[in-house]
């Protein structure tokens, strides 16, 4: 008797010959995307060169993936770059699902991003958060403030100093850190042929990309090496606990000086321009929506007065419901990484009846489910007040609202990440009166998306602050 199993792959747009459906992507992927699966499904096969591919908008399939059989697609693809310049990888994000993956994300999770360790960073927060409002203070006076600039720069310092010990930073450009990542996102989010046709890997050598990418290498490398080297023993920071876990032979974990900079790396690669699109969206929305922005300062001015001080403090945080649900919905709608991490299939595997493929790459569409509208009611407007009841959180449970992933291989900065923009967003809505330069009334600011793996404003975001008077 012939099996009945259905042993095609969900629907696919026509490919053509070679490059299958890579044409279809362009460099908004995350549109490309959500468009194709309108036409197509919730589910959808696509063949990007020699990779099968499966795209998710459905929080069903979502679940399927990142729950129900999350052990079978808990691994990543392979990417050139990510070897290349992540030491292997040897980082945790790039790792394939194995023991060194595991091991480096216990030590990340333990030693810099549990809650009681983000709890005790408060004072470096405190700090930074102080030094932004004081340059505000003083930038407003001349002219509108670049607050992408601003913000970038407060993401970079604050993991900067957890993580190695002090600043690596001069304001903006000349923020070396912040350079050296713009120039990682560049090549990680450029295509690369290799990762597609890899026969034809050496078209790389070719145009030069392979020397871009030594280069870079070598530039981060000399970076590492130098902040290695001016390490002072015995700080409280990332760097410290790494070395005292190498020097520990007691856990079963051989950690080279690869792994050690691989770790450090993702510190910068996952915990710096994602907070940062976080609180520059939330403050273009916020500017666009005068009477949301009001609603969130007055509650962090009446939760600060109700304390009788004049400092909003991180104790104070979790009374602050609205600004927890603007967050919520600036996530919903902005989510930083609009396609998360792609996972990969380690096995084949069933799934509503498809067969799918060991190695099959599989993208799930974070912002296509954040916009529709079957989930969401107006679903392209800005309403906080959608998270306000609570039931909604982004843990990773609620397979319709998933900025930071689920399952084995969910983000484990969340903590680390609400701590610093919960409290610098409260700072700048307690302190200031915001609006736009120029007499441009608040529907007129521009919301056009940048190209990227991080999706940040395409124009820098200028503002107007006041001093608030009480
Ligand atoms: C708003 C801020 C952030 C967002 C939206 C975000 C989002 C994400 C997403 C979508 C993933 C992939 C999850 C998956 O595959 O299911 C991820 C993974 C990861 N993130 Fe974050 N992230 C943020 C902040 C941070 C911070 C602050 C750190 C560390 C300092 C961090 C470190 C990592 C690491 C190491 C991984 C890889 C986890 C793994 O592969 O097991 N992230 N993040």
């Amino acid at each position: 008797i012939k099996s009945c199993k259905k042993t095609k792959l969900p629907p696919s747009p026509p490919k053509l010959p070679l490059i299958g459906n890579l044409h279809q992507l362009g460099p908004q992927a995350h549109l490309a995307l959500h468009a194709l699966s309108k036409k197509y499904g919730k589910f959808i096969s696509l063949q990007l060169g020699s990779v099968p591919t499966l795209v998710v908008t459905s929080p069903e399939i979502a679940m399927e993936i990142m729950k129900t059989q999350d052990s079978i697609f808990a691994n990543r693809p392979s990417f050139d770059i990510a070897k290349k310049i992540l030491y292997g990888p040897k980082d945790i994000g790039f790792s394939p699902y194995g023991e060194h993956w595991r091991q480096a994300k216990k030590i990340c999770v333990l030693h810099l991003l549990s809650s009681k360790k983000v709890e005790s960073l408060c004072e470096i927060r405190e700090e930074e958060v102080a030094h932004v409002v004081d340059m505000i203070t003083k930038m407003s006076s001349k002219g509108p403030v670049n607050m992408s600039e601003i913000l970038i720069t407060y993401t970079y310092d604050i993991v900067c100093r957890v993580a190695l010990g002090k600043k690596y930073s001069g304001h903006g450009e000349e923020n070396k850190v912040w350079k050296l990542s713009r120039e990682s996102s560049a090549l990680f989010g450029a295509f690369n042929v290799i990762d597609f046709f890899p026969e034809l890997g050496w078209l790389n050598w070719l145009t030069g990309k392979d020397a871009r990418v030594e280069r870079h290498f070598q530039e981060w490398d000399g970076f590492l090496n130098q902040v290695i080297q001016e390490h002072q023993e015995g700080n409280n920071d990332l760097l410290n606990t790494l070395f005292t876990i190498q020097k520990d032979q007691t856990n079963g974990f051989e950690i080279g000086m690869d792994e050690i900079k691989g770790i450090l790396m993702d510190a910068f690669g996952g915990g710096t321009e994602t907070s940062f699109v976080v609180m520059e969206w939330a403050m273009a929305e916020l500017v666009r929506s005068p009477e949301k922005m009001e609603q969130a300062q007055k509650e962090i001015r009446r939760i600060v007065a109700e304390q009788n001080t004049v400092k909003v403090r991180e104790e104070d945080m979790n009374q602050m419901s609205y600004l927890k649900a603007v967050i919520k919905e600036v996530m919903r709608l902005h989510p930083p990484a609009p396609l998360l991490m792609p996972r990969e299939s380690m096995e084949e595997t069933t799934i509503q009846g498809y067969t799918i493929p060991a190695k099959t790459r599989v993208i799930i569409n974070g912002w296509a489910l954040g916009r529709d509208p079957e989930l969401w009611k107006m679903a392209d407007e800005f309403q906080p007040e959608r998270f306000l009841s609570g039931e909604v959180d982004f843990k990773g449970h609620d397979f319709h609202y998933i900025p930071f992933g689920s399952g084995r291989r969910i983000c484990p900065g969340i903590a680390f990440a609400m701590s610093s923009i919960e409290l610098l967003l409260a700072n700048l809505l307690y302190w200031f009166d915001w609006k736009l330069p120029g007499g441009k009334k608040p529907q007129e600011l521009d919301m056009a998306e940048a190209y990227g793996l991080t999706v940040c404003m395409k124009n820098q975001l200028f503002l107007h602050a006041k001093l608030h008077q009480a």
